[in-house]
């Protein structure tokens, strides 16, 4: 159904603009030709792709999430090489090439969901047992799924999450993956501790999930509207919030927690980029891995974001400058 394609040099030059006189990221962004080689690259980090909107589709939404993947990947290779951030500190990986499932049928789509998992849980696995950290773009938010899996198959330990999200995702495990349950199956399967959910919005969370954060005590949201009505400040309520957390801890940015970004469940009313930016900058906590999902370059009732790719190349850079 899928296999991983690993990006090759000529690959990247390809997505490069270069100019005489300077020197892009990508000119000096590493690549392996097999995944055995990772452990002896230099980079910290390793970038792949997950361009599928299954995930989004099996949950209902509207497609479009396997959009950003590129945009985001040439804005990001044509940032500038220099003091501030250095290509070689990166590896990208590639991309899963998933074929899409145009059914309509969402136990199908749920099928197709599961099938993602069981590819992508290996990869990151490989990769963080390799002492690497992993950054991956989407796709749908069900890929945190296999993502906390493969680290803490890695790392032999569940796994805890920071996720800056305007939903909780916690819908019931048991009715078939997708985008809206990928915490709630790495909860029920071990892979998961303590969950933090950042900029959750009232209107969005169903009375069971509401019920259940307020029952279980490995999880805590900070609401956005609170954030709104008390003008609290972000890197205080975020670092409040992660009291408790622990090594390894992973970030999570699904992308319709921003105002104005392009996603299936986008929102005129949510933090801004700079606001993420900021976080980023200042919360300096050696995260396990990095995944940005849900944002959408193209959905499918025809919007476009003609600037989803330097928003997520801007959050990768972020990452690396302060990670
Ligand atoms: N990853 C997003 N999950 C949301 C989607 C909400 C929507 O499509 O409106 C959720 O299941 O709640």
């Amino acid at each position: 159904m899928a296999q991983f394609k690993l990006y090759s040099q000529g690959d990247i030059l390809s997505l490069i603009n270069q100019r005489v006189g300077e020197t892009k990221l990508g000119e000096r962004v590493q690549t392996v030709a097999q995944l055995a080689e990772l452990e002896f690259s230099t980079a910290k980090f390793v970038l792949l792709g997950i361009p599928e909107d299954i995930g989004v589709r099996a949950n209902y939404g509207l497609g479009g999430a396997h959009t950003a993947w590129q945009p985001a990947l040439k804005a990001l290779l044509n940032l500038q090489q220099n003091a501030y951030l250095n290509g070689a500190d990166i590896l990208v990986l590639g991309e899963f090439e998933i074929a899409e499932n145009h059914s309509s049928d969402v136990d199908a789509l749920r099928g197709s969901v599961s099938e993602i998992d069981a590819l992508v849980f290996p990869i990151i696995q490989a990769i963080v047992a390799a002492g690497k950290t992993p950054m991956v773009i989407g796709g749908g938010h069900n890929n945190c799924y296999p993502i906390i899996k493969g680290v803490s198959l890695a790392l032999q330990t569940p796994v805890d999450v920071l996720n800056i999200d305007a939903h909780a995702d916690l819908r019931n495990p048991n009715e078939g993956r997708h985008s809206g349950n990928g915490f709630s199956t790495a909860i029920q399967n071990g892979f998961l501790d303590q969950y933090r959910i950042l900029g959750l919005q009232k209107n969005y969370i169903t009375e069971a999930q509401q019920q259940f954060i307020s029952q279980t005590k490995a999880i805590k949201a900070f609401y956005f509207d609170d954030l709104l009505a008390y003008q609290q400040d972000l890197q205080v309520s975020a670092e409040m919030l992660l009291n408790g957390t622990k090594q390894p801890l992973g970030l999570e940015i699904d992308l319709d927690s921003i105002g104005g970004v392009l996603a299936s469940a986008g929102t005129p009313s949510g933090f801004s980029v700079n606001q993420i930016r900021q976080l980023l900058l200042q919360l300096r906590k050696n995260f396990a891995y990095l995944h940005i999902s849900e944002g959408v370059y193209q959905l499918s009732d025809g919007r476009k974001d003609e600037t989803i790719g330097k928003t997520i190349a801007y959050l990768v850079s972020d990452f690396v400058k302060s990670n």
